[in-house]
């Protein structure tokens, strides 16, 4: 009897199945395309799903998804799959990066030789039943600029085979460093410094908010004329509108696009010009990667079935199941904690504190201390905090993260206690779980509440005495601003107390400052959780 019941999406390779059905106790169901509503439909009958960039494994995928452990990735790219619901959910995310580097490598060389000799234009005039040698005059690679945004798994493979046809490299790639890019032979530049220079430009990111648009109507502005631009990475790194410009007014002289902002997509303007060569995302399309992905994404699945290590995970740091069904109830404590503290603490922080104590000390916590960093750092950082990136950011932001278990949880089950130094001071706030699963602060620099962390809420610290608490209550009336709760803890009569509010809706600056106004009031903080 088959004890684990696995969703393969995709078309992914059938022959790279094998260590999934080489295992008794999993049972392996091929699914067709579904819509979200299908998919959420029968989603709760799977303990792990595999994917490749079609299928999108949505929040509401995961709200339905009781069961499931695991989605694998087949292949490497994660932006179909909603990497904080899975986390929120306690469901891994794995992927394969390695298998198809070198089928999207020799994909970019292809493209970048096809834009060279007008290969797909010529091919399609003699189908036509044109013999038109004059049309289709070509450059030569030697001796050009290749510009390479991304120096990753795809980036360096492609600047090696480029170097091989005597092209000069120039890259970008703000993470990673001199010294890896001069063992390539490749000295790194500023985006301002490649784009001027470039004959051909290829990207190799992935889809971030940083790297969203990258190629827009300013970078092509800063462009050499005469310019070919190559994206085997990810839809929307180009904008495509901006690219569509450039090729009509002439400056860009040839463009290759393997994938697109929206896909499946044939409808493209981009279509319509002479110079524009595509392909329907084929990057990984080969028999020898879809194999390898196949292969290393159902040998993850097992991995993680029989809770073992898992390779390749991508949104918690590789943990096993029985470790994870235990942690996971705090992730989403941890991280609301991050949030609170980041809202509260004024100053350049320097370092984060974080105690475990009581049943929560003899566990493997630190996947809750990248939740609480991530946490942290979420409402700070412009760009997407992830697990895999958040202790990485926060080191680079000079905060260190210092973690510690004790073994009193000061009458709780389990509590986690977050200290966050700055150069203005330091705020400690803690929190529990309520019924194993309910996320509460029950604590804020010594004084005991219990505030349910969610929605909008204001903390108000103020001398413990009468007429604070009415006139709080009565501005918001005012305001029209319905509270939904309230809390209030002092350690003596008529010394320092703190007020924490859950009100329906955002307050503003006008209100906040009426509240700070109101005589005995010492302080007030909006949180938005
Ligand atoms: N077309 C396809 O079918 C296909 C196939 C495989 C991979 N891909 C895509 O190709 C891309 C690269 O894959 P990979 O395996 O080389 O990934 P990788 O993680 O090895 O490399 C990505 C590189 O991008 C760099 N980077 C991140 N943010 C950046 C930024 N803001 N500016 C410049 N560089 C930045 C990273 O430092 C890293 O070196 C991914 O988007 C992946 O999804 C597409
Ligand atoms: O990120 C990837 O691995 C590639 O974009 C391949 O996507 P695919 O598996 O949908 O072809």
């Amino acid at each position: 009897m088959a004890m684990y019941k696995v969703l393969v999406m995709d078309g992914v390779s059938e022959k790279g199945l094998e260590p999934l059905r080489n295992e008794s106790e999993i049972e392996v169901i091929i699914g067709n395309k579904m819509t979200e509503d299908e998919l959420v439909a029968v989603i709760g009958e799977y303990d792990a799903m595999v994917v490749r960039s079609a299928t999108k494994v949505t929040p509401r995928v995961f709200d339905h998804a009781s069961r499931l452990k695991v989605v694998g990735r087949a292949g490497v790219g994660v932006d179909n799959i909603d990497l904080n619901a899975a986390t929120q959910h306690g469901v891994l995310v794995v992927n394969a990066p390695d298998g198809n580097t070198i089928a999207a490598t020799e994909h970019t060389i292809a493209m970048m030789l096809a834009l060279a000799r007008n290969i797909p234009q010529a091919v399609a005039k003699m189908k036509n039943g044109v013999w038109d040698k004059k049309a289709f005059l070509g450059v030569e690679l030697r001796g050009k600029t290749l510009g390479i945004i991304g120096l990753g798994r795809i980036g360096s493979a492609v600047a090696r085979r480029a170097q091989a046809l005597e092209m000069d490299i120039v890259a970008y790639d703000p993470y990673i460093t001199e010294e890896k890019a001069e063992s390539m032979g490749i000295k790194l530049a500023t985006l301002e410094e490649l784009f001027p220079v470039a004959d051909f430009i290829t990207v190799h990111m992935p889809k971030t908010k940083e790297t969203y648009h990258m190629l827009d109507e300013r970078a092509f502005a800063m462009m050499k004329e005469g310019v070919r631009v190559i994206n085997c990475a990810r839809g929307g790194i180009i904008e495509e509108e901006a690219l569509y410009k450039y090729m009509k007014e002439g400056k860009v002289a040839g463009a290759a696009l393997d994938v697109f902002e929206k896909e499946p997509n044939t409808d493209s303007p981009l279509l319509e010009l002479n110079n524009f060569i595509a392909t329907p995302h084929l990057g990984a399309s080969t028999a020898e990667a879809q194999l390898n992905v196949a292969v290393d994404v159902a040998e993850e699945i097992v991995e993680a079935l029989q809770g073992k290590v898992v390779r390749n995970t991508v949104n918690i740091p590789s943990i096993s199941p029985e470790v994870m069904v235990k942690v996971k109830p705090y992730l989403k404590l941890a991280e609301k904690l991050g949030k609170f503290q980041a809202q509260l603490v004024e100053g350049r922080v320097t370092k984060l504190e974080i105690t475990f104590s009581g049943d929560l000390a003899g566990e493997e916590v630190k996947p809750i201390t990248t939740a609480l960093v991530k946490g942290f750092l979420d409402p700070i950082l412009q760009e997407t905090v992830n697990f895999i990136n958040a202790t990485l950011l926060a080191k680079n932001r000079g905060i260190s993260i210092a973690q510690t278990v004790n073994g009193r949880a000061n009458g709780y089950a389990s509590l986690i206690t977050l200290k966050v130094i700055s150069d203005k001071g330091e705020k400690t706030v803690s929190g529990t779980l309520f019924r194993d699963n309910d996320p509460r602060i029950v604590m804020i620099d010594g004084y005991r509440i219990d505030a349910v962390p969610e929605g909008y809420m204001l903390y108000v610290p103020h001398i413990d005495k009468p007429r604070i608490i009415g006139p709080v209550g009565m501005l918001f009336g005012e305001h029209n601003i319905n509270i939904a709760g309230m809390q209030v803890g002092r350690k003596e009569v008529g010394g320092k107390a703190i007020m924490m509010l859950s009100v329906d809706a955002p307050v503003s600056e006008e209100t906040l400052k009426a509240i700070a106004e109101i005589d005995g009031v010492q302080e007030v903080k909006f949180v938005s959780l």
